[in-house]
């Protein structure tokens, strides 16, 4: 298993977000977290990494124990686990070429030049390549996301968690980063969880869907299966734009 998670909970103050919420995750597998706004994705996701810990359960990413654990023994697991925030999170004085080198320069022993020669591979297969002295300010909100994706894939992750990777761009660009995300999985045999409220995005990916409602995975499945769904899922999918029932 890629990922387990069992039985989590996380309450900010009085406000419970995960209610005893379990998982689990082959590798190179894809699964697409849906849910209403505030239902608790993102807080899901970042229990993935060790970003957030939780106050009851336990998770387990590549077979490591990521709850419970101290942050500094967190390191080595994130090398191996890249978290695309949803705003890109670039570093705005530094170059798209230097963005991306970054985790090379942190954590590899590469020389200059095969760090340049990754860099530009890497941009490459986002469709940006030649893109290495652009400033952050400079790029498109789409553009901002395939650097943090160049970024995200610089160290060969086993696990990419993506956080509403198509939040605020236009359908096309949307679903250039969609079918990006999709290639990704497809080559690289990474095991990807992509926290999304987009439903097309949902379709097109395929995967696994889990319906994240009152704290809880409400439902776990295909797509296909989603469709056979009463109750909030299918008004879930039916405001979405999916056509579901009679
Ligand atoms: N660090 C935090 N401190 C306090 N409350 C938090 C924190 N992080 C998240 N929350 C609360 O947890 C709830 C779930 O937030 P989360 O960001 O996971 O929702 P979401 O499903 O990703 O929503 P959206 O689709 O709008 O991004 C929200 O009520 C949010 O205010």
């Amino acid at each position: 298993m890629a990922i387990r998670v069992a039985n989590v909970h996380k309450a900010f103050g009085s406000k419970k977000v995960l209610n005893g919420i379990s998982l689990e995750l082959a590798c190179g597998k894809l699964l697409v977290v849906l849910g209403s706004s505030g239902s608790g994705k993102s807080v899901f996701l970042k229990h993935l990494n060790g970003l957030l810990q939780p106050d009851a359960g336990e998770v387990e990413v590549l077979g490591e124990k990521v709850s419970g654990r101290p942050e500094a023994e967190l390191i080595p697991l994130r090398r191996k686990v890249s978290y695309i925030f949803q705003q890109g999170a670039l570093f705005d004085s530094l170059t798209v070429g230097e963005n991306v080198a970054f985790p090379l320069l942190e954590h590899t022993s590469l020389s200059r030049a095969e760090i340049r020669d990754k860099v530009a591979h890497l941009l490459t297969r986002v469709g940006l390549g030649g893109t290495e002295n652009l400033m952050p300010s400079e790029l498109s909100g789409g553009m901002r996301k395939r650097v943090a994706l160049a970024r995200g894939l610089a160290l060969d992750p086993q696990v990419i968690l993506y956080d509403e990777p198509t939040a605020g761009l236009d359908p096309l660009t949307g679903e250039a980063i969609t079918e990006l995300i999709r290639d990704v999985a497809g080559e690289t045999c990474a095991t990807s969880v992509v926290v999304t409220h987009d439903l097309l995005v949902a379709k097109s990916l395929g995967g696994t869907l889990a319906y994240l409602s009152q704290g809880v995975f409400s439902f776990l499945g295909s797509i296909e299966e989603a469709a056979k769904e009463s109750g909030e899922l299918a008004r879930f999918l039916r405001a979405g734009g999916l056509y579901v029932g009679a």
